[in-house]
């Protein structure tokens, strides 16, 4: 029998083998040979019952944002005050009446899915190291740093203060013009509200955390049908860097987030925003609001698609506990002040795990 297997070379100590290449995993996941069987690379869970979550009822708090920017000031301060519990009690909230048209919204989920459908030649370079770059289309989270890769492609684009957009496709320019600005705008709301429920005057977030120069991060994901879903991850337990991230999805759920120690699939209003507290927001509630931990599971059935805005502070912010804040309970800072931009470089060269970046940060109380 004819023997297939390489001629044994012999090894010098100069050459290591290359590594293989890293394909994005629309590719992996479209091709005719893959099984059920996923390359072990993308075996994340050991156990099935891991990616399980429950179903939450209908507790995720809710947040009408025609409230919050209501002229009647009963309705304005019921919406700070649950604006309150929902960021204390969960990290986590649908913003319905938000004022972003559906047909935008739409819009750009279907800008996201033309992009990734575009042949590989037409997209920003395959792009795994320069992870600040303003335009960056990648697969997994951070294939530098990662043993088991994340079922998952992404485009990250800087979208604020300066504004980028990929040429192709051509549609996605003027959508994301118009969705960073309409995010921006609930954004601004929210920090209001969550200025007021802090004790604080209302524009004081705005003003101290640099917001005229936010740093806004807009991410397409796409987590493609995957054949054996209860392995596979599509992004692992984490917090996000920001403020306030938001996010919307075409129809397809995976998102779940943990609350009181367990996992809950965040299943979305019609029309609403998803939206989660960051590292940011905890670290200037000097820890009154938790970032909340969350993941992305994948399915066998339909390909996903979600866009997040990450809403940050400025870059160049030293951000810590508000001082006001401080003062008026009485108690003491337990972050370190920390330049966002420094905060986000460490998480983005890092793999996802946790909130481990933010515990670099944190002082231990005792
Ligand atoms: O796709 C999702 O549901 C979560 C995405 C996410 O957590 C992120 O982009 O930071
Ligand atoms: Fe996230």
């Amino acid at each position: 029998m004819a023997s297939t297997a390489p001629p044994l070379r012999h090894h010098s100590a100069a050459a290591a083998p290359p590594p293989p290449t890293i394909t994005c995993v629309k590719q992996l996941a479209e091709s005719a040979n893959l099984t059920s069987i996923i390359p072990s690379n993308y075996a994340y869970f050991t156990n099935s019952a891991e990616t399980k979550a429950s179903e939450p009822g209908d507790s995720i708090p809710i947040i009408d944002l025609s409230l919050l920017t209501s002229d009647n000031p009963d309705h304005k301060s019921t919406a700070i005050r649950d604006l309150d519990n929902a960021c204390r009690d969960w990290g986590f909230f649908m913003v319905v009446n938000h004022g972003i048209p559906e047909e935008l919204m739409s819009g750009i989920l279907e800008g996201a899915r033309d992009f990734f459908d575009l042949p590989e030649e037409e997209k920003p370079e395959f792009q795994p190291k320069d992870v600040l770059r303003p335009i960056r289309y990648g697969t997994s989270f951070n294939t530098e740093k990662e043993k088991i890769f994340c079922w998952r492609d992404f485009l990250k684009v800087f979208v604020h203060p300066d504004f980028n957009c990929p040429d192709k496709p051509e549609s996605l320019r003027k959508l994301m013009v118009e969705y960073r600005e309409r995010c921006g705008d609930v954004v601004t709301e929210l920090l209001k509200g969550v200025s007021k429920s802090l004790g604080l005057d209302e524009g004081e977030m705005e003003a101290g955390l640099g917001m005229a120069s936010t740093l806004q991060i807009f991410t397409a994901n796409l987590y493609p049908r995957c054949p054996n879903p209860d392995a596979a991850v599509g992004m692992p337990p984490h917090s996000d860097h920001g403020l306030f991230t938001l996010l919307i999805q075409n129809g397809v759920g995976g998102l779940q987030i943990q609350h009181n120690g367990s996992w809950i699939n965040a299943n979305a209003l019609p029309n609403s925003i998803l939206v989660n507290t960051g590292d940011h927001l905890e670290i200037f509630s000097n820890g009154k609001y938790k970032s909340v931990l969350h993941r992305a599971v994948v399915n066998d059935q339909r390909t996903r698609i979600s866009v997040a805005m990450a809403n940050g502070p400025s870059r160049d912010t030293v951000v810590c506990p508000a001082p006001e804040l401080v003062r008026a309970e009485g108690c003491v800072p337990v972050y370190v002040p920390i330049k966002y931009e420094d905060y986000l470089l460490a998480q983005q060269s890092n793999q996802l795990d946790g909130k481990s970046i933010l515990k670099r940060v944190r002082i231990d109380e005792d």
